[in-house]
């Protein structure tokens, strides 16, 4: 196993900020001083144990695990608002725990199975919860749930139903190839990517689906070179990872201008703070530690099987995995557990599911054969590494492929 990296602890952060207050002042740049403040701030307090403990930052395993087990029970009632992202709730605490490598026993598997199966709608499709309308959001988020549980027990397949999964997927298909979120609902790249990431993953895919879907990806690519939700929109990290790990699904990455993408990317790791904004001129959020984060071992994947990148580094990401790291360990855990946005924000499970993934994506390089492990602080930090184009563990991803592989639709047969 790999020594742990020591703290890289960088000088700047104990030095003057970049702002005077003589500079021209925005509400951006004076949002953006705070957030510097902030995060100085919690540099300074690690700092000040980091002597006496030199194996810091640590990774609070217990108190996280503690927080994701206490959520797949019970909510309170200020989850009220998340009614319609059951789900979703269910993918983020499952994801989280087996990145964070805990054990799910077999009774709870089946349990959150059967409720996933009262989220499916008779028609095909997941709602945000039993009898709420199907969306392409939930559905992503409960197969993504079913092919975690997978590794429990396969039983918990028997709850979709892939033909009428299809048969929602067909209906939520616009005539140019893109996907609206639910009848009647808003169209844009993150449809696409939900509907690309399900049919893949349950074996449904085929040519009738997905016609005309790349060129309203690649329409959606903007002169940053990142991606909108929709052509002519502002690039975003959300929808970037969307983008091009639709591309990656499809099978037509060569549509993507893979330069202008890793450049806009690679700018949105933020010098000071160490993690990642969501688009230029916006604030840090651990979240972005994944959906910006990811795209970086998907483009790498790409590069390396073009014969023109001769260059690309075989031992780590094209970012600062160790400044990423940095910023989630020490500014984004939550003394409680969970993990949050920016210091002083509150946690939540979406932030505890995609800083933990981010976290994943920064400790992990695999390069081909070659793999290089980078892990800040303790060893004990080291959590799962992910497939980053569905956001699973390998063997959830493998669960789906050695489940459904082999399964036909009764009337069209998939595309490879
Ligand atoms: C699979 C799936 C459903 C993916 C979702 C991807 C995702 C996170 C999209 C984000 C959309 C967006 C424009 C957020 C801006 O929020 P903001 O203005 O509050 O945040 P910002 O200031 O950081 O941009
Ligand atoms: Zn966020």
């Amino acid at each position: 196993m790999a020594e742990p990296a020591p703290f890289r602890c960088l000088s700047s952060k104990f030095q003057s900020l970049r702002f005077n207050d003589e500079g021209f002042a925005t509400d951006t740049s004076n949002e953006q001083k705070l957030v510097e403040e902030s995060v100085s701030k919690c540099y300074k307090v690690f700092k000040s144990s980091h002597s006496f403990y030199p194996d810091v930052p640590l990774l609070d395993r217990e108190l996280h695990t503690e927080f994701l087990l206490r959520g797949i029970k019970h909510l309170s009632a200020s989850y009220e608002c998340l009614d319609s992202s059951r789900p979703w709730l269910c993918y983020w605490i499952l994801h989280s725990l087996e990145l964070l490598e805990v054990p799910i026993p077999e009774d709870h598997a089946l349990s959150i199975a059967t409720f996933l199966g009262k989220c499916q709608d008779p028609c095909g499709g997941f709602g945000g919860g039993p009898m709420q309308y199907p969306h392409l959001a939930p559905t992503y988020a409960a197969v993504n749930a079913l092919c975690i549980l997978a590794n429990i027990t396969e039983k918990v397949f028997d709850v979709l139903d892939r033909e009428k999964l299809y048969s929602f997927l067909m209906r939520m298909r616009t005539p140019d190839g893109a996907f609206k979120m639910h009848d009647g609902g808003e169209v844009d790249i993150r449809g696409v990517y939900c509907a690309l990431s399900v049919a893949r993953l349950t074996n449904i895919m085929t040519k009738e689906l997905v016609d005309g879907t790349i060129d309203f990806i690649v329409r959606c690519q903007t002169y940053e070179g990142g991606f909108a939700g929709y052509p002519g929109l502002e690039a975003h990290g959300g929808y970037t990872f969307c983008g091009v790990a639709s591309l990656v699904l499809l099978g037509h990455t060569e549509r993507c201008d893979l330069r202008s993408l890793l450049r806009w990317v690679a700018n949105r790791q933020t010098q000071f703070e160490g993690g990642f904004q969501g688009r230029t001129n916006k604030l840090v959020d651990g979240c972005y530690s994944f959906w910006q984060g990811a795209c970086f071992p998907i483009i790498h994947m790409i590069m390396c099987t073009d014969d023109d990148d001769q260059n690309l580094s075989a031992s780590s990401w094209m970012f600062n995995q160790e400044a990423l790291q940095e910023y989630i360990l020490v500014c984004c855990q939550h003394d409680y557990g969970g993990l949050l946005d920016k210091p002083g924000k509150s946690r939540d499970h979406y932030h505890t599911c995609y800083c933990l993934s981010g976290l994943s994506v920064a400790q992990h390089f695999v390069g081909g054969s070659l793999q290089n492990d980078l892990v800040i602080g303790n060893a004990s930090n080291k959590l799962r590494p992910i497939q980053p184009v569905y956001n699973l563990s390998l063997d959830s991803v493998m669960m789906a492929q050695k489940h459904f592989g082999s399964m036909k639709l009764s009337e069209k047969g998939p595309i490879s």
